[in-house]
């Protein structure tokens, strides 16, 4: 076997726990936004463990973890292999892995002693709840364990250890105490267990509903405390997909090549992230929350990649292999239900949705789940109805290759305009393509390639005559979510309705809050109308998050 690059750790031996300290060691070598984006995955992990240790009522020095025990658990030869038994998972985080709190029991060298100091010989505790009675002055680990639920019981590996947690691999489970969450018959996939693609194939799915809606709860709750949660009608319901499974329209397994290939290594494992950590990714031969066309078309991928990789171990080609992979369904022809997988990034996708068509590059961002969209849409044309009459334009920020407004456009009455912004020029060259598609003249509908920051003073936004009290603002960023100076210039410009589609509903409530804070020095008021979750990818444990906001008047 090859040997995979290791992480390298950076420790920190300065006394540690606070938010910043804590920001600067574990953060830097693990998120790609570094330290200052509190919205970020491992930032929101730190606050689920703050929130979860003060809930029972655990001092924090208790969980916090020496520079020392962080070395013995480092990926490499003789870090230490301990295994714990009868771990109680008694929380979830927003990532759906489970948490749970430990003695550390391995604190001690004892275990070490008794295997003549040698680590990798393995040692196990059981933290079972006669043992935690007789340790209660122990040190505590929270552990985060993937693919649990709250009342599992189970047997685990210690990996990673952290500054206030450990990262553990699941062995099996022991017991399930939860029977209500726990379904393990519901799971459909043969490499759930490994596979990082999915995290909620054994929850119901009214229990996956349920967990995204809680989801976009903590995201308001941190981030927009202020916001009257209770006054919403149905705060952070989250809308079901038709299809749970074989709704997916893109797939981009992936592998990871050595540098030099060797036939020894072939074939290559292709597929998707182990959740164990340091494992070779999971080879996935079948996924099925993918498209039928995905997985027809998987095994010739797959068969063509690992030919590639023998002619390279061979010598017969040179060059380096594509480490990801694409797989995108496409319809076939219009009017049809046809579809067909395409594998070339730069061929062009053609997608239908309600009355009307989208063409777009292969590896370009689009909604990924056909199913659920006519109901998204109408969902948005309901929120829209709201306002008919008193609107004339919708702008589109972040607008991809149109779908939103070009979507909406229906909705504009004779005289008004679409205006859209994006950043990247292929997505916006297909969305000025798609107006036409869809019959909206050049008047009709202006697309133009740039940084939404820049949108209101683009001269063709200025020469548009688009007006604020006359639009909708449809606003749908990348994960990291919006600016401030996009958010400044939105209060300027003052439109009637805020239409907040998000991915990450943490930063939505982030720039929601932001929004809040803005408006204090005006005399603009937004009335934030209703937060309502799609379930856009069934099975995983992400979530898309609408907000709509209305000018007061
Ligand atoms: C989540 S996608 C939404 C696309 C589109 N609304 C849709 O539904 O298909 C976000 C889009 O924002 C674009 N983007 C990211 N940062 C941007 C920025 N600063 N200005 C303009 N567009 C940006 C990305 O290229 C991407 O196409």
């Amino acid at each position: 076997m090859f040997h995979f690059s290791r992480p390298k750790l950076i420790v920190n031996t300065k006394p540690i726990f606070a938010f910043e300290r804590w920001a600067h060691t574990t953060l830097r070598r693990r998120t790609k936004r570094g330290t200052t984006d509190a919205t970020s995955r491992d930032h929101i992990l730190h606050r689920e463990i703050v929130e979860l240790i003060s809930l029972k009522n655990i001092d924090s020095g208790r969980v916090r973890v020496s520079e020392d025990i962080i070395n013995q658990f480092l990926n490499k030869s003789n870090s230490r292999n301990v295994t714990l038994r009868n771990v109680e998972i008694v929380a979830q985080t927003s990532e759906a892995e489970g948490l749970a709190i430990v003695p550390r029991l391995y604190e001690t060298e004892t275990a070490a002693i008794e295997n003549d100091g040698d680590y990798r010989a393995g040692e196990t505790f059981d933290v079972a709840e006669t043992t935690l009675s007789k340790k209660k002055n122990h040190k505590l680990t929270v552990l985060k364990v993937p693919k649990t639920v709250p009342g599992d019981i189970v047997d685990v590996t210690l990996r990673r250890h952290y500054l206030n947690y450990a990262e553990a691999d699941l062995n099996y489970i022991v017991l399930v105490k939860s029977p209500k969450l726990r379904h393990d018959k519901l799971v459909v996939c043969k490499h759930f267990d490994l596979c990082q693609g999915c995290q909620l194939q054994m929850v119901t799915y009214d229990e996956q509903l349920a967990f995204k809606q809680n989801v976009i709860n903590k995201a308001y709750k941190y981030f927009y405390p202020e916001l009257d949660r209770e006054s919403l009608c149905d705060f952070g319901h989250v809308i079901d997909s038709p299809m749970q499974y074989g709704y997916r329209t893109k797939l981009t397994p992936h592998a990871k090549i050595p540098r030099k290939i060797h036939e020894d290594y072939l074939p290559l494992p292709l597929g998707f992230e182990n959740v164990k950590i340091g494992s070779p990714v999971v080879d996935v031969d079948f996924c099925p929350i993918a498209v039928p066309s995905i997985n027809e078309k998987l095994p010739f991928v797959r068969k063509s990649f690992q030919k590639n990789a023998m002619a390279q171990a061979k010598g017969e080609i040179k060059g380096q292999l594509p480490s990801t992979l694409l797989l995108r369904d496409s319809v076939r022809e219009l009017g049809s239900a046809n579809t067909e997988c395409l594998t070339n990034p730069k061929h062009v996708v053609t997608e239908t949705v309600g009355n009307k068509v989208f063409q777009f590059p292969a590896n370009d961002f689009f909604q990924n789940n056909r199913s659920i969209l006519p109901i998204f849409l109408d969902f948005l044309r309901y929120k829209i109805s709201d306002i008919e009459g008193l609107f004339k334009h919708i702008v589109d920020a972040y607008c991809g290759c149109g779908f939103l407004s070009i979507s909406l456009s229906d909705a504009v009455p004779k005289g008004g305009k679409v205006f859209g912004i994006e950043l990247a020029a292929p997505s916006v060259e297909h969305a000025q393509h798609n107006a036409r598609l869809n019959g909206l003249s050049k008047e009709d509908a202006v697309f133009v390639q740039g940084n939404s920051d820049d949108m209101f003073t683009h001269s063709e936004f200025l020469s548009s005559k688009v007006t604020g009290e006359e639009s909708i603002l449809l606003m749908n960023p990348s994960r990291k979510g919006s600016s401030t100076v996009f958010l400044k210039q939105v209060l300027q410009f003052k439109p009637k309705m805020i239409i907040y589609v998000s991915c990450n509903v943490f930063s939505q409530a982030r720039d929601l809050k932001h929004l809040e804070k803005l408006l204090e020095s005006t005399d603009v008021k937004y009335d934030v109308e209703s937060i309502t979750g799609f379930d856009f990818y069934p099975q995983t444990k992400h979530v898309e998050s609408v907000a709509i906001l209305k000018l007061r008047v």
